[in-house]
């Protein structure tokens, strides 16, 4: 484990729970930190997993399974229920690329992605959806991806639905979600509840800083141990630092050891397998690929970088709301997300947590006026809209670059396309938290006030001017990079996950997205993961 000075005395949040890591170690699991293994060693197996989110977890305990030696490697720390006390300032430092601080090249976008032991499904608000239909299509027809149709995925997503216990959440929604069910149902707009992966949740609400009770089935709780039972191997705070190759073929990683600070301790590690697959998600995928040069003949490594642009709009209720509590997500609408699948841009309607470190971000403004928003907090609620990019010509996503130390430089811009679509978004938000009984409510734009009536919202709204860096565009949906399809001059891997101009090189995570999915992204990437896995598995096995 690492060892990070700890602000107050280190005691688990909940006592009573089992760390079901620790004892794993106690045990005896094949885990170790970068630092610990000697400088030059050079690590060999039969599969290297370079990642242990949403598809490295799934992919390991897969192959694991079926007697095939794993090497997962991780960048982030390994860190496990007894860590997680609910603690906004611990929770970012340690579980968040570049501690909760990402953003796009211009500053205008914050961009929420994980970065420990589990990757994002650590920190991840659970919400569960399968492909939308329409995506799977437009992926068929327009980038020519096969074997991905509803009827193909549906017997992977009820795999993995059942392995990470997905089902409806059952308990009310929380008051902070109860506004956007209440306010819908007023303007009949439909709305449906959200399916969780948990398994037993307390309801605390603070997904978003680790489990404190194991009840989320991550990556973390669920596969990685499963994979670790069957003798796989974890080095963490390991970052890929270049693929090695040789021609076609990949033969290994270099690996730069980090400390606990997350800077390079000086040491080196090598690990060697005859197929390499790369789970490191969105952004730091395709920065992988472009620091080890891989062979790229149509410059396509890092385009088409997707983002679900979400915006924000806050109320304020005479009720208390204590957004910070409950589960984070239980509500949703898509009844703005598919009147046209290749029209003007669509959005989902959520619900995040209002935890006060995120919630002092993303109220924006600063001095009296950001002092009095945040006092407001017990009583506020706040609504997203995820922006569906990637469908239209004028929505082709950002694209990665390398920065001289070779860390990401993710260029993604909100252009009019997507502005048209924030304006919309915040429209339709008002008007439901006005529908639900509303005093106040203000969208996430520097210039716009407080609106104390509908008809005042709409004009202010409209009113309000397209400047970047004025408004909130957040994302925690990092997508695309490595487009999937079989058209080589478009895309990068082929449906089943193959880089396309190396033998033995797999991609299984999100940055296979041609665009984004519509609707948040795990289910779709542990569908996906467990459907290449197994395929990757039969061709191994057939020798
Ligand atoms: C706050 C928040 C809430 C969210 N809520 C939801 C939700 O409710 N529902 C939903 O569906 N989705 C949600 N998501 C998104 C979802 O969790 C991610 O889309 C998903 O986990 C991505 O899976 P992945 O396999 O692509 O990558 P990740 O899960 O991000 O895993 C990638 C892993 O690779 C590691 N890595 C990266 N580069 C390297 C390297 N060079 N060497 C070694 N390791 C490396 C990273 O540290 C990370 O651990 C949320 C995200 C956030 C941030």
């Amino acid at each position: 484990m690492q060892n990070h000075t700890p602000r107050q005395p280190h005691i688990p949040v909940v006592a009573g729970i089992k760390d079901p890591i620790r004892d794993g170690i106690r045990s005896g699991w094949n885990v170790r930190a970068s630092t610990s293994i000697a400088d030059g060693t050079v690590l060999e197996a039969d599969v290297i997993i370079i990642g242990t989110g949403a598809g490295g977890g799934t992919t390991a305990e897969i192959l694991a399974n079926a007697g095939l030696k794993v090497l997962m490697l991780e960048e982030g720390p390994l860190k496990s229920s007894d860590d997680f006390r609910m603690d906004e300032r611990e929770a970012y430092r340690d579980l968040y690329q570049e501690s909760a601080g990402r953003m796009s090249k211009d500053g205008a976008m914050s961009i929420l992605q994980g970065r420990c032991v589990g990757g994002t499904t650590v920190i991840n608000w659970t919400s569960s959806f399968r492909t939308p239909e329409p995506t799977l299509q437009h992926w068929a027809s327009e980038f020519g991806v096969q074997g991905m149709s509803s009827a193909e995925m549906a017997p992977w997503f009820e795999t993995m639905e059942q392995r990470l216990s997905v089902a409806p959440w059952q308990i009310p929604a929380n008051p902070n979600n109860a506004v956007l069910s209440r306010g819908a149902t007023s303007l009949g707009i439909d709305w449906q509840t959200i399916p969780r992966n948990v398994s037993a949740c307390w309801n605390l609400g603070y997904c978003g800083t680790g489990c404190p009770t194991n009840a989320k089935q991550s990556m973390l709780v669920t596969t990685i141990p499963a994979a670790l039972q069957q003798g796989s191997e974890l080095v963490y705070s390991a970052r890929a630092e270049r693929l090695i190759m040789d021609g076609r073929k990949v033969l290994g990683v270099d690996i730069t050891a980090l400390n606990d600070d997350y800077q390079p301790s000086g040491s080196r590690l090598v690990a060697k397998a005859p197929h390499v697959i790369m789970a490191c998600g969105a952004i730091n995928g395709p920065a992988l690929l472009l620091r080890s040069k891989a062979p790229d003949p149509h410059q396509r490594i890092g385009k088409r970088t997707f983002f679900h642009p979400t915006t924000f709009c806050f109320a304020e209720f005479d009720e208390l709301i204590d957004p910070y509590y409950g589960a984070p997500q239980s509500i949703y609408s898509d009844h703005f997300q598919w009147p046209s699948v290749t029209g003007p841009v669509g959005y989902k309607l959520e619900v995040p947590p209002l935890q006060p470190g995120l919630t002092s971000v993303l109220l924006l403004g600063h001095g009296h006026q950001h002092f009095s928003d945040i006092q407001k907090l017990p009583n506020l609620h706040a609504m997203i809209a995820l922006l569906r990019d990637g469908f239209h010509p004028h929505s082709e996503g950002g694209s990665i670059e390398l920065a001289g130390d070779g860390t990401p430089i993710i260029d993604y811009v909100i252009n009019d396309y997507l502005w048209d679509g924030v304006r919309r978004s915040w429209l339709s938000m008002a008007e439901i938290q006005f529908a639900a009984g509303a005093k106040s409510v203000r969208v996430s734009h520097v210039d716009s006030p407080w609106f104390t009536s509908w008809e005042e919202a709409k004009a202010g709204i409209n009113a309000l001017e397209f400047r970047s860096n004025a408004f909130t565009a957040g994302s925690a949906h990092c997508m695309g990079g490595l487009a999937m399809g079989e058209d080589t001059t478009r895309c990068v891997v082929d449906s089943d996950g193959k880089y396309h101009h190396l033998d033995n090189l797999y991609v299984f995570d999100g940055s296979v997205f041609p665009t984004s999915i519509g609707a948040n992204p795990q289910l779709s990437i542990y569908g996906m993961a467990c459907k290449q896995a197994n395929k990757l598995l039969e061709k191994l096995q057939q020798g």
